[in-house]
Protein backbone atom coordinates (compact mmCIF):
# COMPACT_ATOMS: atom_id res chain seq x y z
CA UNK A 1 0.00 0.00 0.00
CA UNK A 2 1.21 3.61 -0.58
CA UNK A 3 1.84 5.37 2.08
CA UNK A 4 -0.42 9.00 1.32
CA UNK A 5 -1.85 11.17 -1.14
CA UNK A 6 -2.92 14.74 -1.33
CA UNK A 7 -5.77 15.41 -3.12
CA UNK A 8 -7.45 18.62 -3.93
CA UNK A 9 -9.98 20.93 -5.64
CA UNK A 10 -9.27 24.50 -6.12
CA UNK A 11 -11.27 26.91 -7.98
CA UNK A 12 -8.83 29.91 -8.14
CA UNK A 13 -5.57 28.29 -6.80
CA UNK A 14 -5.29 29.35 -3.43
CA UNK A 15 -6.27 25.71 -1.81
CA UNK A 16 -3.55 24.20 -4.69
CA UNK A 17 -1.04 25.83 -3.15
CA UNK A 18 -1.64 24.99 0.30
CA UNK A 19 -2.36 21.16 -1.20
CA UNK A 20 1.37 21.67 -2.62
CA UNK A 21 3.49 22.85 0.52
CA UNK A 22 1.99 19.64 2.06
CA UNK A 23 2.92 17.19 -0.89
CA UNK A 24 6.23 18.99 -0.98
CA UNK A 25 7.10 18.69 3.10
CA UNK A 26 6.10 14.88 3.26
CA UNK A 27 6.51 13.84 0.04
CA UNK A 28 3.40 13.03 -0.64
CA UNK A 29 1.46 11.85 -4.14
CA UNK A 30 -0.97 14.61 -5.09
CA UNK A 31 -3.69 14.55 -7.49
CA UNK A 32 -6.30 16.76 -8.68
CA UNK A 33 -9.90 15.76 -7.90
CA UNK A 34 -10.58 15.81 -11.76
CA UNK A 35 -8.41 13.13 -12.36
CA UNK A 36 -8.57 11.30 -9.47
CA UNK A 37 -10.97 8.32 -8.82
CA UNK A 38 -12.13 6.79 -5.18
CA UNK A 39 -10.04 3.70 -6.60
CA UNK A 40 -7.16 5.90 -6.31
CA UNK A 41 -7.10 6.59 -2.98
CA UNK A 42 -8.07 3.59 -1.76
CA UNK A 43 -4.30 2.11 -2.84
CA UNK A 44 -3.02 4.70 -0.08
CA UNK A 45 -3.06 4.79 3.80
CA UNK A 46 -3.51 8.23 4.88
CA UNK A 47 -5.53 10.81 2.35
CA UNK A 48 -5.76 14.44 2.77
CA UNK A 49 -7.92 16.17 1.47
CA UNK A 50 -8.53 20.00 0.37
CA UNK A 51 -10.97 22.17 -0.69
CA UNK A 52 -11.93 25.45 -1.38
CA UNK A 53 -15.01 26.91 0.86
CA UNK A 54 -17.64 28.54 -1.36
CA UNK A 55 -20.86 29.69 1.20
CA UNK A 56 -19.44 27.64 3.97
CA UNK A 57 -19.28 24.34 2.00
CA UNK A 58 -16.02 22.70 1.05
CA UNK A 59 -15.69 22.48 -2.36
CA UNK A 60 -15.94 18.30 -3.96
CA UNK A 61 -15.42 17.24 -0.12
CA UNK A 62 -18.17 14.52 -0.85
CA UNK A 63 -15.43 12.41 -2.11
CA UNK A 64 -14.29 11.73 1.50
CA UNK A 65 -17.66 12.04 3.38
CA UNK A 66 -19.42 10.15 0.49
CA UNK A 67 -17.39 7.29 0.92
CA UNK A 68 -16.51 6.58 4.57
CA UNK A 69 -17.44 2.74 4.22
CA UNK A 70 -15.09 2.92 1.52
CA UNK A 71 -12.45 4.69 2.94
CA UNK A 72 -12.25 2.85 6.61
CA UNK A 73 -9.34 1.58 8.41
CA UNK A 74 -7.55 5.28 6.22
CA UNK A 75 -6.40 7.92 8.16
CA UNK A 76 -8.50 10.86 6.76
CA UNK A 77 -7.81 14.59 6.47
CA UNK A 78 -9.38 17.20 5.55
CA UNK A 79 -8.34 21.36 5.18
CA UNK A 80 -11.01 23.90 3.74
CA UNK A 81 -9.66 26.97 2.73
CA UNK A 82 -11.74 30.11 3.14
CA UNK A 83 -11.08 33.70 2.93
CA UNK A 84 -12.31 35.35 6.03
CA UNK A 85 -9.93 34.71 9.26
CA UNK A 86 -9.75 31.34 10.77
CA UNK A 87 -11.13 31.77 14.51
CA UNK A 88 -11.90 28.88 16.25
CA UNK A 89 -15.28 28.97 16.09
CA UNK A 90 -15.18 29.70 12.41
CA UNK A 91 -13.46 25.74 12.42
CA UNK A 92 -16.05 24.31 14.80
CA UNK A 93 -18.87 25.78 12.22
CA UNK A 94 -17.41 25.05 8.66
CA UNK A 95 -16.54 21.33 10.21
CA UNK A 96 -20.51 21.31 11.41
CA UNK A 97 -21.95 22.20 8.33
CA UNK A 98 -19.73 19.88 6.31
CA UNK A 99 -19.66 16.79 8.50
CA UNK A 100 -22.46 14.52 9.55
CA UNK A 101 -21.50 13.24 13.33
CA UNK A 102 -19.32 10.23 11.86
CA UNK A 103 -17.66 12.01 9.41
CA UNK A 104 -16.63 14.51 12.34
CA UNK A 105 -15.74 11.09 14.87
CA UNK A 106 -13.22 10.05 11.39
CA UNK A 107 -11.66 12.74 9.61
CA UNK A 108 -9.43 15.07 11.69
CA UNK A 109 -10.15 18.62 9.93
CA UNK A 110 -8.66 21.98 9.43
CA UNK A 111 -9.50 25.50 8.36
CA UNK A 112 -6.84 27.33 6.72
CA UNK A 113 -7.01 31.26 5.19
CA UNK A 114 -6.87 31.26 1.28
CA UNK A 115 -7.36 34.80 -0.10
CA UNK A 116 -9.62 35.71 -2.46
CA UNK A 117 -9.37 36.91 -6.48
CA UNK A 118 -12.42 38.08 -8.21
CA UNK A 119 -10.48 37.71 -11.57
CA UNK A 120 -10.48 33.88 -11.29
CA UNK A 121 -13.70 33.64 -10.84
CA UNK A 122 -16.45 31.91 -13.15
CA UNK A 123 -19.24 34.13 -14.16
CA UNK A 124 -21.83 32.31 -11.59
CA UNK A 125 -19.27 33.33 -8.93
CA UNK A 126 -18.08 36.83 -9.83
CA UNK A 127 -22.30 37.24 -9.90
CA UNK A 128 -22.64 35.61 -6.37
CA UNK A 129 -19.81 37.92 -5.31
CA UNK A 130 -21.09 41.39 -6.48
CA UNK A 131 -24.75 40.61 -4.67
CA UNK A 132 -22.66 39.97 -1.74
CA UNK A 133 -20.98 42.83 -2.25
CA UNK A 134 -23.88 44.80 -2.63
CA UNK A 135 -25.28 43.18 0.43
CA UNK A 136 -22.18 44.48 2.86
CA UNK A 137 -22.49 47.92 1.21
CA UNK A 138 -26.10 48.06 2.26
CA UNK A 139 -25.35 46.59 5.63
CA UNK A 140 -25.89 49.31 7.99
CA UNK A 141 -23.16 48.74 10.17
CA UNK A 142 -20.18 47.15 8.41
CA UNK A 143 -17.71 45.01 10.83
CA UNK A 144 -14.20 44.47 10.43
CA UNK A 145 -14.39 41.61 8.58
CA UNK A 146 -17.04 43.02 5.78
CA UNK A 147 -14.92 45.84 5.57
CA UNK A 148 -11.84 43.62 4.83
CA UNK A 149 -14.13 41.76 2.05
CA UNK A 150 -14.88 44.48 0.48
CA UNK A 151 -11.54 45.59 0.19
CA UNK A 152 -10.51 42.65 -1.82
CA UNK A 153 -13.09 43.15 -4.42
CA UNK A 154 -10.38 45.89 -5.52
CA UNK A 155 -7.08 44.24 -4.63
CA UNK A 156 -6.74 40.98 -5.08
CA UNK A 157 -5.89 39.47 -1.31
CA UNK A 158 -3.55 36.57 -0.84
CA UNK A 159 -3.49 35.70 3.12
CA UNK A 160 -1.91 32.34 2.24
CA UNK A 161 0.80 30.90 4.96
CA UNK A 162 3.38 28.25 4.55
CA UNK A 163 3.41 27.83 8.60
CA UNK A 164 -0.95 27.25 8.95
CA UNK A 165 0.29 23.95 7.40
CA UNK A 166 2.35 22.70 10.56
CA UNK A 167 -0.79 21.17 12.52
CA UNK A 168 -1.71 19.03 9.22
CA UNK A 169 2.24 17.90 8.80
CA UNK A 170 1.86 17.17 12.50
CA UNK A 171 -1.74 15.05 12.16
CA UNK A 172 0.10 13.46 9.38
CA UNK A 173 3.13 12.37 11.97
CA UNK A 174 0.95 11.41 14.90
CA UNK A 175 -0.94 8.09 15.20
CA UNK A 176 -4.30 7.50 13.67
C1 LIG B 1 -19.11 32.40 -4.54
C2 LIG B 1 -18.08 32.38 -3.45
C3 LIG B 1 -18.44 32.00 -2.16
C4 LIG B 1 -17.47 31.99 -1.12
N1 LIG B 1 -17.84 31.61 0.14
C5 LIG B 1 -16.92 31.66 1.14
C6 LIG B 1 -17.27 31.28 2.47
O1 LIG B 1 -18.39 30.85 2.76
N2 LIG B 1 -16.33 31.40 3.44
C7 LIG B 1 -15.05 31.84 3.18
O2 LIG B 1 -14.24 31.95 4.11
N3 LIG B 1 -14.67 32.17 1.91
C8 LIG B 1 -15.58 32.08 0.91
N4 LIG B 1 -15.21 32.39 -0.39
C9 LIG B 1 -13.80 32.69 -0.68
C10 LIG B 1 -13.03 31.43 -1.12
O3 LIG B 1 -13.23 30.38 -0.21
C11 LIG B 1 -11.55 31.76 -1.18
O4 LIG B 1 -11.33 32.63 -2.26
C12 LIG B 1 -10.66 30.53 -1.27
O5 LIG B 1 -9.32 30.93 -1.05
C13 LIG B 1 -10.83 29.85 -2.61
O6 LIG B 1 -9.97 28.74 -2.68
P1 LIG B 1 -9.66 28.06 -4.11
O7 LIG B 1 -9.15 29.15 -4.98
O8 LIG B 1 -8.62 27.06 -3.82
O9 LIG B 1 -10.95 27.44 -4.58
C14 LIG B 1 -16.14 32.39 -1.41
C15 LIG B 1 -15.79 32.75 -2.73
C16 LIG B 1 -16.73 32.75 -3.73
C17 LIG B 1 -16.31 33.15 -5.12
Amino acid sequence: MKTTVVVYRSKSGFTEKYARWIAEETGADLMKTSETKLEDLLQYGTVVYGGGLYAGGINGVKLITGHLGELAGKKLIVFGVGASPCRPNTAEEVRNANFTGEAREKIHFFLLRGGFDLSKCNLKDKMLMNLLKVKLEKAPETDKDAKGMLACYDHPADFTDKKAIEPILDCMKSAQ
